[in-house]
């Protein structure tokens, strides 16, 4: 319970963080001053049964009209208090909402969380990062306001009605047990308490469960809408190799899922229904029988009885707080559970234990790069070729080169500061540095964000744009640089994009280039072209390209060659004897 709390306190206080952080506690007080108002009219409500049944049982029409006209007021007071309660609530809401979110944003963003929590690299890999942030969110904030406001008010209303309650039941219960007479003062206050204490214990333990159920539920929501993600993004392999049958199975294996947890916490809310169900019916009920013993025995008027039935009835209801929100608390705790790990794992990721993590990084004298004893491991220790020791001077190229799985990419991510796995030292130049991936990403927002990412095209300029775009030989692609969304990449072949991602290299013009396999669909003509226009626009950079071809346009270039026969299987063997590199 404790570590629940806290939770949802460490989530609060995010939420309601920053500039905005006031107005956002004014307006929880409006809301809360509103609330309290709603209580207010309900116990005069709890009078006016008094007022208005005795009038009938006086036969008094006169006073009765009056009451009538008195409800009426109560109502409209009580529907104004809820309505604009209601408003400002839900614009509340949004504030928190939005502060929330972007806290968990920044957090996912921040020293490259959504790199290092990845399934396959961390230890403890986050499931579903972006359900959490755009649905959990929601729900978290909006569960947060609804639970505290009515706790809150439910306080604050529980003391007026008890206190309502306490007056009227002033007459005791006396019966006789067992030949002893009994005299329970004040019964009907003891009997609301005993009363919801015991169904409270029942619904806990009955609904148990449940919230284990809505934990998953989650899971396997976020899993589907994630497989059906993935058939957008591999339409072209799935339709040309006709695997809709297979994509079928797939989401009926995810939808399979959602739908067999679904019965299980449809069948635990059933058995925790049998319970609240019938408790919420008879309620309202159960207290007109009880206060009938004092009815009958001529110490109460018909007004008083329903004055004290209605008495009871809200005070139970007050007190039941718990019981008809168990769900809504068991999604709330979820919920809070989920962002809350997502949280604690951004800020520390657990990385495996044994595998070295000794890379130290620094600058090259003279702002070249310069790798001395690297090894690099993957994440479960296996060791990857050995990379030869070397330097290389600014303005300088260098191939990199290997049998496929010799670890290329990894040794470039390394270079990018990414892959922690492995020992040695690396220097790279400073300054800006761009690396373009083998398969370049498709911007929604069009082509002019591909040219100019992580820029925004505002900055750029169209002229500049157009002209990375003939640059690399997309001359004939500008027009599509007008259609919205991602339409302008309609029918760009693979080649085509990654010379749009090498447009980049106009337009940022890097101290360091860093080419992963990033002209591999280009015909070989192409390719060359394309390196020598690089190299050309970027005499002083150092350019670094993995490739399984020798990247011509970029000659002369050093060579580093990864040999994995010459890896050892246990991250803990010494380090082999580096090759040199050699210039071709
Ligand atoms: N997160 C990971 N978990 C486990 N193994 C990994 C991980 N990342 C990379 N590897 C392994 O490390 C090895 C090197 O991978 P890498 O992608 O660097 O190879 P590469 O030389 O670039 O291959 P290719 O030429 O096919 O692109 C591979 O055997 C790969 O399976």
């Amino acid at each position: 319970m404790r570590a629940v709390l806290a939770r949802i306190y460490r989530l609060t206080r995010l939420a309601a963080s920053g500039p905005g952080a006031p107005v956002a506690l004014v307006l929880y007080a409006v809301v809360l001053g509103l609330q309290f108002a709603a209580v207010w009219v309900s116990v005069q409500i709890i009078s006016w049964y008094k007022a208005f049944y005795d009038a009938l049982e006086r036969r008094d029409a006169a006073e009765a009209l009056l009451q009538v006209g008195h409800f009426a007021a109560l109502t409209a007071a009580a529907a104004a208090c809820f309505l604009v309660g209601d408003w400002l609530r839900k614009r509340l809401q949004m504030r928190l909402r939005a502060r929330l979110t972007a806290c968990m944003q920044d957090a996912w963003l921040a020293n490259k969380a959504y790199w290092h929590l990845r399934p396959g690299f961390s230890v403890q890999p986050v499931d579903n990062p972006d359900q959490r942030i755009a649905e959990d969110c929601r729900k978290f904030i909006e569960r947060l306001l609804i639970e505290t406001l009515d706790v809150i008010s439910n306080a604050v209303a529980l003391v007026s009605y008890v206190a309502v309650l306490w007056s009227l039941s002033a007459v005791p219960l006396s019966f006789h047990l067992f030949g002893l007479d009994v005299e329970i003062p004040r019964y009907m206050v003891w009997a609301a308490f005993l009363y919801v204490a015991v169904s409270s214990l029942l619904t806990h333990l009955l609904g148990r469960p449940v919230k284990g159920l809505v934990f998953q539920q989650e899971r396997c929501e976020a899993d589907f809408r994630h497989a059906l993600v993935q058939l957008r993004e591999g339409t072209d392999e799935i339709a040309q190799s006709s695997g809709e049958e297979a994509e079928r199975r797939r989401l009926e294996r995810r939808f399979g899922e959602i739908r067999r947890n679904w019965h299980r916490l449809i069948r635990a809310e059933v058995i925790l229904g049998l319970f609240v169900r019938p408790y919420m019916q008879t309620i309202l009920r159960i207290p007109t029988f009880l206060a009938l013993p004092i009815y009958f025995a001529g110490n109460l008027t018909l007004g008083g009885l329903m004055q004290l039935a209605q008495s009871f009835s809200t005070t139970a209801t007050t007190l039941s707080w718990f019981i008809f929100s168990y769900r809504d608390l068991a999604e709330f705790v979820a919920v809070s559970e989920r962002l809350d790990d997502l949280l604690a794992l951004t800020r520390n990721p657990q990385t495996p234990e044994g595998v070295p993590q000794a890379i130290t990084r620094g600058a090259a004298p003279g702002g070249g790069m310069k790798l001395q004893g690297v090894a690099l491991s993957t994440p479960q220790g296996r060791r990857l070729a050995p990379v030869p020791d070397m330097a290389l001077q600014p303005g300088q190229s260098l191939w990199v080169a290997g049998p496929s799985g010799a670890g290329k990419s990894t040794l470039l991510a390394a270079l990018s500061g990414l892959w922690p796995f492995g020992e040695g030292r690396i220097s790279v130049p400073e300054g800006s540095r761009l690396v373009l991936p083998q398969t370049p990403r498709v911007f929604p927002e069009g082509l002019a964000h591909a040219v100019t990412y992580p820029r925004e095209p505002e900055d750029v300029g169209r002229d500049a744009i157009e002209a990375a775009l003939r640059e690399t030989g997309l001359g004939h692609k500008l027009a599509a640089l007008d259609l919205p969304g991602p339409e302008g990449y309609a029918g760009l072949s693979m080649g085509e994009r990654q010379r749009l991602a090498l447009a980049r290299v106009f337009i940022h013009r890097p101290a360091v280039l860093i080419l992963d396999e990033a002209t591999s669909a280009l015909d070989a003509r192409s390719e060359v072209d394309l390196l020598a226009r690089v190299r050309a626009e970027l005499p002083n950079a150092t350019i670094i390209c993995a490739a399984h071809r020798p990247p011509e346009g970029l000659a002369p270039y050093q060579i580093l060659a990864l040999d994995p026969a010459a890896a050892t299987d246990r991250a803990s063997q010494p380090l082999p004897a580096p090759r040199a590199g050699a210039l071709a």
